[in-house]
């Protein structure tokens, strides 16, 4: 089975959810022209790292943004792994990466488990407790954002469970473009996993982020790539191509994780 994947390199605009819907909506527009199978969008793409607003920018419950993603997937029957938003529940604000299929379900949520403490995450959002797997059509499948990829055994619990693409929305700053790149290549080896990692492009007053999103191959090789600037990067995939690295070199067979506690 083949995939054709769409990353959308948002350059987002702070703290303005009008704006960012609206160029998000053309951005989608534009990718669901080659009729992909999925479209991935980056992190906190409503509002960026405006994290002293959230209050006020922030989504009740997703729920304007979850149905905005409902309608474009239907419309261009394509499912969307829709990035992350700040999700005001509650509690407090999560950052919740959010999935529907091509029918325009709602297939699953995802809130940001490791907080990521230099960008002060820690004081305006809350963690989030749950795995991030799903399956999009037959295809088993894992959701991350950001700093979630400096953790492979939070990576590795998805993968040993059966997860072969490794979806990825991201703000990275440009200033660790070097250890974006490693860490996604080498999870993609590691776990014998497509990765799919969309960052942003742009600044915010704070941050130049890297751009690079991403497409890997489960041999680690770079299917496509982008540079810095907004772009849709788009790239095809094979899933017989992970079937047979993992019966090239079996590693979830040779796991000993009775000896890795
Ligand atoms: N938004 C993030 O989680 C950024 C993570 C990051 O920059 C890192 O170096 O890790």
């Amino acid at each position: 089975m083949n995939w054709k994947i769409a990353c959308i390199q948002l350059d987002i605009v702070f703290g303005d959810p009008v704006q960012n819907y609206q160029r998000a909506e053309e951005q989608i527009k534009q990718a669901a022209t080659q009729q992909p199978d999925v479209i991935v969008l980056p992190e906190l793409w409503t509002t960026g790292y405006d994290l002293e607003r959230l209050d006020e920018i922030a989504d009740a419950d997703a729920k304007e943004t979850l149905s905005l993603l409902k309608k474009w997937a239907k419309q261009y029957t394509v499912n969307i792994v829709g990035g992350s938003v700040a999700n005001k529940t509650a509690d407090g604000v999560y950052n919740t990466l959010l999935i529907v299929d091509s029918a325009g379900e709602e297939v699953k949520q995802y809130s940001k488990l490791h907080l990521f403490k230099l960008m002060d995450e820690h004081k305006y959002l809350l963690p989030g407790s749950s795995d991030g797997s799903f399956k999009l059509g037959e295809i088993p499948c894992a959701g991350f954002i950001c700093y979630d990829i400096r953790f492979p055994e939070w990576i590795r619990t998805h993968t040993a469970k059966g997860a072969e693409v490794l979806f990825i929305s991201a703000e990275w700053p440009l200033a660790r473009l070097a250890h974006w790149r490693a860490l996604l290549i080498t999870r993609a080896i590691e776990n014998q996993c497509f990765v799919v990692a969309c960052n942003r492009s742009g600044s915010d007053p704070n941050n130049e982020f890297a751009g690079h999103s991403m497409i890997i191959d489960p041999w680690g090789e770079i299917v496509a790539e982008a540079g810095t600037g907004e772009e849709i990067l788009t790239a095809s995939v094979d899933f017989s191509q992970s079937i047979a690295i993992r019966k090239q070199i079996p590693i979830f067979q040779d796991r000993r994780p009775e000896f890795y506690k």
